[in-house]
């Protein structure tokens, strides 16, 4: 707790160290104020009922006390403008930091970690109030801290017993209101699955891509209950927890106003006896009223601010979230790829998805990799990503570890359109240079890129040609997006990758899955061309497509059991060459019918 708020506290200073001290300032001589305006006051009254009052010091004291209470309401409005300033600042500094960690972890652990997701939900909802709410708690605290040591002075020389009854009202609201922050912030970490899957359902329910799906199996009304459900347990959960700060707040403000009555009771009979003057009760009534309003603004900001504390840590946490991967440092040489004795599973407990995998891709070679569902043809891919790091064996880059290389340099060596690839909510030109952010404004190089693809045609005849949003979402105005037919995206995620001219390993995991026979026939062509001499992984479940690899893998429950050229393979008469005719019995089957 004390670590989440010294580092939420330094923040307004790292990130705007001149302004954060000028408010600080400004809040110190704020709160000194009302405890010298009501001293004024004070005397005013005393010089008033002295019976040998002066005109001149008494209209002296009376235009000092209106400047000092003007003054204060000047500097208030600075330094509450000066405060959004740094709340303004803070935000952006925070918000970077967490986005740039997320941003910058190398592998995939995280990501597909719900924990991780509900901290970053937490962090992220931390990152957002708890700088503003902590620097209105910090000048509001130093405000009344001021305003109470002043006020305390005063009512020291008025009724010393008076000062620690207040004191002591004031602790035990602070502990009170603390106790209670507690609890809500554990309500918040309690709800945080459940509040993810509300905005799941809440996501989906407006998802364009789900909306097919949830049209034709009636899905609305379902997933529409399941959000509403969610949301009422988490909000039921709030209502408990503020419900019993209310409670609490109610019976301390109470206690309060009982020791401040008795107080002002024990003051007024003191002036009619003669021991204090008409001042002495001016200065007591404005020093209880003055403490009391600061306190509970202090106390109720307290509980935001305590809440706000215990969540940043959460903002702390993903901020200094360790890499999964080691970062490695070498520069990856000639791309022969061998993978020896490879393990790997996704969770300690889960089951292994590679067993084993001995395997070595020759730089320059075509390999084909086949293999059922689930045999584990795309983890494969993701390991030589470096996404994940195999628990036994090592997959090795011209005879350098993986793990021993720069993870950057090696990812732009590589060149994917994945399975499950992206499309983007962004321009045509975009949705393809990305591929090469470097030369995201090349809009030759991308048409390029695009004509290799066979999508240039396509693309060059939308309303805007290479500027037309590729989304009914995003569209703005002046644009109207489109979308592409599922076959279209495969081309354009196929040119994404053909950006990379330089990439000397190009994997193609079922690049072809959504195009026509024709389509498919011809990007296989002209990638075969087109990557000559490059070295080529490619997956696909059309076996005549890897026909012509130099060396084609089968992957049968994680382990290889065979590999050879497609003649080598089918002579052995295995998985491969059982797969083989079933599929050419298939198309055989059609001609026939
Ligand atoms: N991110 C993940 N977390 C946990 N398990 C996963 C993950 N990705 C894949 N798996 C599991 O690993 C196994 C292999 O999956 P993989 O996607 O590698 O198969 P594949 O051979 O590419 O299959 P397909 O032909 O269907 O694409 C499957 O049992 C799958 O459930």
């Amino acid at each position: 707790m004390i670590r989440n708020a010294v580092a939420a506290l330094a923040l307004p200073f790292r990130a705007t160290p001149l302004i954060a001290t000028t408010t600080l300032v400004l809040t110190v001589v704020a709160g000194a104020a009302p405890a010298s305006g009501a001293w004024l006051t004070m005397l005013l009254v005393d010089e008033l009922t002295s019976g040998t009052a002066s005109a001149g010091r008494a209209a002296f004291l009376a235009v000092t006390s209106a400047l000092v209470g003007g003054s204060a309401i000047a500097l208030l409005y600075l330094g509450g403008h000066l405060g959004e300033v740094v709340q303004q600042r803070v935000a952006l500094t925070v918000e970077s930091r967490l986005f740039q960690r997320v941003a910058t972890l190398r592998g995939l652990r995280q990501i597909e970690d719900p924990a991780f997701h509900d901290r970053l939900r937490l962090a992220e909802q931390a990152a957002q109030e708890a700088p503003g709410t902590i620097s209105q708690f910090t000048q509001e605290l130093v405000r009344s801290l001021v305003l109470l040591v002043s006020f305390a002075g005063a009512l020291l020389v008025v009724w010393p017993p008076m000062t620690l009854l207040l004191l002591a009202s004031v602790v035990t609201a602070v502990f009170a209101r603390l106790a209670t922050a507690r609890r809500e912030a554990a309500t918040e970490e309690a709800w945080v699955a459940t509040d993810r899957r509300r905005l799941f359902y809440r996501a989906l329910l407006t998802d364009v891509r789900a909306a097919k799906e949830i049209r034709l199996f009636g899905l609305g009304e379902l997933l529409h209950t399941r959000m509403v459900g969610s949301l009422a347990t988490v909000s039921g959960a709030r209502l408990a927890a503020a419900r019993r700060g209310t409670l609490v707040q109610s019976g301390l403000a109470l206690l309060g106003a009982v020791v401040a009555g008795a107080g002002t009771v024990v003051v007024a009979v003191n002036v009619v006896s003669g021991r204090s003057s008409v001042g002495d009760l001016v200065l007591f009534l404005g020093a209880v009223a003055g403490v009391q309003t600061g306190l509970s603004g202090v106390v109720l900001q307290l509980g935001e601010a305590g809440r706000a504390v215990k969540l940043f840590g959460y903002y702390l946490d993903v901020v200094d979230t360790r890499d999964d991967l080691a970062a490695g440092t070498g520069v990856p040489a000639e791309a022969t790829i061998e993978l020896r004795d490879v393990w790997f599973r996704y969770a300690e407990d889960g089951p292994w998805v590679l067993r084993g995998v001995d395997l070595t891709i020759p730089a320059g070679a075509a390999v084909g990799l086949v293999g059922v569902n689930g045999a584990g043809k795309s983890t494969l891919v993701k390991l030589l990503c470096r996404f994940y790091d195999p628990q036994r064996g090592t997959i090795t880059w011209g005879g350098v570890d993986l793990r021993e290389l720069d993870v950057e340099e090696l990812r732009r060596r590589i060149g994917v359109v994945f399975q499950e690839f992206m499309a983007y909510d962004l321009t045509a030109a975009e949705n393809i240079g990305i591929g090469q952010a470097d030369a995201l404004g090349d809009r030759a190089r991308i048409v390029a890129a695009a004509e290799v693809a066979r999508i240039a045609d396509t693309l060059q005849a939308l309303p805007n040609g290479y500027d037309t949003v590729l989304s009914r979402t995003h569209a703005d105005e002046e644009r109207t997006g489109v979308t592409l037919s599922g076959g279209q995206w495969q081309r354009v995620a196929l040119a994404r990758c053909l950006m990379r001219r330089d990439a000397e390993l190009m994997i193609l995991d079922e690049p072809t899955s959504g195009l026509d026979a024709e389509g498919e026939h011809r990007v296989h062509d002209t990638v075969r061309r087109h990557a000559e001499g490059r070295t080529r992984l490619l997956i696909s479940h059309r076996m005549a497509a890897l026909r012509g690899a130099d060396l084609i893998v089968t992957l049968v429950g994680g382990r290889i059991v065979e590999q050879g050229s497609h003649d080598e393979l089918m002579d052995a008469d295995g998985e491969y060459a059982r797969l083989f005719r079933l599929q050419a019995d298939g198309y055989q089957d059609a001609r026939a019918g």
